[in-house]
């Protein structure tokens, strides 16, 4: 079994990479990264190590491509692969959807592409693009071929530091929960894979307390000072500020989907005790990148803002905090850091804010946050 994989970063490498080879797939890397590329073809596997336990195991059975020199392979391995996963980051999906268009065309049997993407409805953002690159004729059929399940995918890997430029440190945790409802043809057994008809509450619990709570510990972790995710968790104020964002967000979470106070309340000090991890080190500034797309209406600060105010006509003052710090977050070395900076400049706070969150100019949200300065 043959499986295509693109980005062989972090995540590429430290999670669906580890769980294709697990299950037995040949696993092909495509990555624009040149040297990474010729380090697994030169080597061939790479150790994970599970951070905090002694256990680590090997990924074998990989071969990488360089989808800047070789289109071509990649291509045809599209063609031909079993399986098709991609972990590049959202604003790199429109980027990787002509190579992949190019190879479904040639193709004749069924085969699912898995979007493993920190954002409600990737695989679907990603089909959307794969289409623009078809005409009619192409289109009908790698439609009826092609399965684009959405997937949400749970495993902290922080920027890695080893000598060995394939080796990945991971959390020991992990979840891949894939929507079984829009799965083409036979389902992929892959242990560490689960199925489910209705991924919703699934991506929208993980993405609004896995990621809410990360992004708060690494916007308020930067304000007060901290470099890494561990220190904000180990700064008192901060943790209850976490754990106060997490509340109005999880409030919203219970009322959507019924999860219970109980059980809602344990998955959230699970996920504060995989932030709090000794033997994890995750910088702020990993964990707050891209601060334009986390201030997106859909993602994980404003959507359950957004939907507290909506539910409760109240303002939730922790997330109103976090968005705060996200707005006066600097990092030169962060592009839309950069660019969020520049745009308050031009505007102001609250006009950025609005258009970046695609706030109308009189929602509550944008009067709280102008507040919390
Ligand atoms: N790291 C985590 O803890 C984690 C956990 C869950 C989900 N995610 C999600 O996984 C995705 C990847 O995150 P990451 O942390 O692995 O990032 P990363 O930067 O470590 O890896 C991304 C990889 O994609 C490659 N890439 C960039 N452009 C490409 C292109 N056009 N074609 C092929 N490859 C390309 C990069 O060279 C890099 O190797 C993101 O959507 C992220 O939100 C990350
Ligand atoms: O990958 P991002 O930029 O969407 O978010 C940064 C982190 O919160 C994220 O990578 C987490 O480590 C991951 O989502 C844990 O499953």
């Amino acid at each position: 079994m043959l499986a295509v994989h693109f980005g062989a970063g972090n995540i590429g490498r430290g999670f669906i990479g580890a769980l294709l080879s697990k299950a037995g797939y040949e696993t092909v890397f495509v990555d624009v990264n040149g040297e990474l590329i010729d380090q697994i073809n030169e080597r061939r596997k790479y150790t994970i190590e599970l951070a905090g336990s002694k256990e680590s195991f090997e990924v074998t059975n990989i071969a990488g491509i360089n989808s800047v020199t070789n289109q071509e392979d990649v291509v045809a391995m599209v063609a031909k692969a079993d399986l098709i996963t991609t972990a590049v980051g959202p604003h790199i999906l429109p980027k990787v959807a002509p190579l992949i268009a190019e190879g479904l065309k040639e193709r004749t049997e069924t085969v699912n592409v898995i979007a493993c993407e920190n954002m409600i409805g990737g695989s679907d953002l990603l089909k959307e693009h794969v289409l623009k690159h078809l005409d009619e004729e192409f289109e009908s059929r790698v439609v009826k071929l092609t399965g684009f399940p959405n997937a949400a995918v749970d495993r902290i890997v922080p920027d890695q530091t080893h000598e060995n430029p394939l080796k990945v440190t991971v959390e020991p945790y992990f979840e891949w929960v894939v929507d079984s409802s829009n799965l083409k043809g036979e389902k992929p057994g892959i242990g560490g894979m689960t199925l489910v008809d209705d991924l919703t509450p699934y991506i929208e619990r993980k993405l609004f307390t896995v990621n809410t709570g990360h992004a708060a510990a690494a916007y308020l972790g930067n304000y007060y000072g901290h470099q890494t995710i561990h220190q904000a968790m180990s700064d008192s104020g901060i943790l209850s500020k976490i754990k106060g964002a997490l509340h109005e967000s999880g409030d919203v979470l219970i009322k959507k989907y019924g999860f219970t106070k109980e059980t809602h309340g344990k998955y959230i000090e699970t996920i504060l005790s995989r932030f709090a991890n000794p033997d994890l080190s995750d910088e702020v500034t990993r964990v707050g990148r891209a601060p334009i797309r986390k201030l997106g209406p859909k993602d994980r600060l404003v959507r359950p803002a957004v939907e507290y105010i909506e539910w409760n006509k109240e303002i939730p003052i922790h997330l109103v905090e976090v968005i705060a710090a996200v707005l006066v977050y600097e990092q030169d070395q962060d592009p839309e850091a950069v660019e969020l900076q520049s745009l308050i400049k031009e505007q102001g706070y609250k006009e950025a804010l609005q258009e970046v969150a695609q706030l109308s100019e009189d929602h509550p949200l944008l009067e709280a946050v102008e507040k919390q300065f």
